[in-house]
């Protein structure tokens, strides 16, 4: 039988609190490679806004492309098996998080502030990377901005767990380039289920898209 397969519950929690801090210690960067890793990543999130917009020669993508490449190898030359996790100011916000994670290149990144009481909010620009419909927001990009605030709200009421149902209404275009705002508030609790209402705001004020989600605390 497999470590991992063991019948005695006690030796088996002892596999995993040991395979979980292995796993801890190989996904906790050094502060100074945090620094360093949010440094680049800003110069990559630059770098897909320029891949997106540029306009010179073929030849000269061709040459940005081998050099893009080559930086690629380098970066790869030491590879986790994961990305890095942890929190860089306290607050919980995931590193790597694909929304709010200041190492995600792909992340705009959106910084959520959780509420006491059960609530969140943001303010976000997104740029041209994010484009759906010509001039506007892409509506899977909302919906990923708005599961994080949603799941923010959630932990921040301290009733924290993983999205079972995200309702979104799209009322009008969310529009970018201008500064956007978010909020999030618990609306009630039952058990493990937590129902958080959402929205988006443009900067007159008017609501492009509502959500509401419902967070479940996995019963193991
Ligand atoms: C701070 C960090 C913020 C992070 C925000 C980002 C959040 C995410 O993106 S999470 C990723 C997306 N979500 C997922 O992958 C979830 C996948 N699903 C699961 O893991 C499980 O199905 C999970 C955890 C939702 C429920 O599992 P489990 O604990 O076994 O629930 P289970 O015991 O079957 O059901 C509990 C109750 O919830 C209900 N329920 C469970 N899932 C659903 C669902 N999808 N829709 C409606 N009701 C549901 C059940 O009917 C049951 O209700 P009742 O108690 O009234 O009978």
């Amino acid at each position: 039988m497999s470590e991992a397969g063991t019948a005695d519950p006690t030796r088996r929690n002892r596999i995993h609190e040991v395979w979980d801090r292995r796993i801890l210690a190989e996904r906790t960067l050094a502060d100074d490679q945090v620094a360093a890793l949010a440094d680049l990543a800003g110069r990559v999130r630059a770098l897909t806004d320029a891949v997106v917009h540029t306009r010179v020669p073929a030849d000269e993508i061709a040459a940005v492309s081998a050099e893009v490449a080559a930086l690629t190898d380098r970066l790869s030359a030491v590879r986790g098996e994961a990305p890095p996790i942890g929190s860089h100011d306290g607050t919980g916000r995931a590193l790597a998080s694909p929304v709010s994670g200041p190492l995600n290149p792909i992340a705009p990144p959106v910084d959520i502030e959780p509420l006491p009481g059960g609530g969140a909010r943001a303010a976000f620009t997104l740029g041209g990377v994010y484009e759906g419909p010509p001039t506007f927001v892409h509506g899977g990009v909302s919906a990923m901005i708005l599961d994080q605030l949603l799941g923010v709200a959630a932990a921040a009421n301290g009733t924290p767990g993983m999205t079972a149902t995200l309702d979104l209404r799209y009322r009008r275009p969310t529009p970018y380039g201008v500064r956007l705002t978010a909020e999030a508030r618990v609306a009630r609790v039952e058990g493990r289920k937590t129902w958080v209402d959402a929205s988006i705001a443009a900067p007159d004020g008017r609501t492009t898209v509502e959500a509401t989600a419902m967070f479940v605390m996995p019963a193991r």
